[in-house]
């Protein structure tokens, strides 16, 4: 799961737009995890199960991205694999400072994708002066087979309105599936 490419990051150099659109349990701060990188913190507790996004970026093919570290890739049934890419942090929100976890015991979010964008959901309460950490697991998490649950139930209770969700997590086996 090894990220290249990405600039040091400092907080003077964040956008007003990606300050103004930071929700009020939350703050941008150095990273406890990589010195490079600023991270996002919890300001006060933060229940499990709050989804967080869209995650902002500008849609590209895969061969324009230049830096896998700000983007995700999502399957469009007409277009393929296009990457969202928030490496310009003139094209990205908040969401792009959120680092990756080390670990899956570090990890707090988890990323899912509804209706062809990307959100981050709480796997677990967080605390007030935590920094927010997504990952995926390879294998089968018991915890996030049960936040998707829950999405998919929610979904199916607005089945009825034009703007019911399905809510798809990422793993590298999805991706990889669709690609071979
Ligand atoms: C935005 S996330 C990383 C988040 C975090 N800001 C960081 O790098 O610390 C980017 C990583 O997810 C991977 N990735 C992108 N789309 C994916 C997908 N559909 N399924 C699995 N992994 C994906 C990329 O290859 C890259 O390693």
């Amino acid at each position: 799961m090894a990220c290249t490419g990405g600039a040091v990051e400092s907080l003077d150099t964040i956008p007003a737009h990606v300050w103004k659109g930071l929700p009020d349990c939350l703050h941008l701060g150095p990273s406890a995890i990589n010195p490079n990188r600023v991270g996002v913190w919890a300001t006060r507790a933060i229940p499990k199960g709050k989804k967080f996004g869209p995650f902002v970026g500008e849609k590209k093919k895969r061969s324009q991205v230049t830096s896998n570290v700000y983007m995700w890739e999502v399957y469009f049934p007409a277009r393929g694999w296009m990457c969202v890419d928030a490496t310009d942090p003139m094209k990205g929100n908040w969401l792009r400072y959120v680092n990756w976890a080390r670990s899956s015991e570090e990890q707090n979010l988890f990323p899912l994708e509804i209706n062809r964008a990307i959100y981050y959901k709480v796997l677990r309460p967080i605390g007030p002066g935590e920094e927010l950490l997504v990952w995926y697991t390879v294998e089968d998490n018991p915890e996030i087979t049960a936040a998707l649950e829950e999405e998919r139930a929610s979904s199916l209770s607005r089945k009825n309105s034009p703007k019911a969700k399905r809510g798809e997590a990422f793993t590298y086996s999805n991706r990889d599936a669709a690609r071979h």
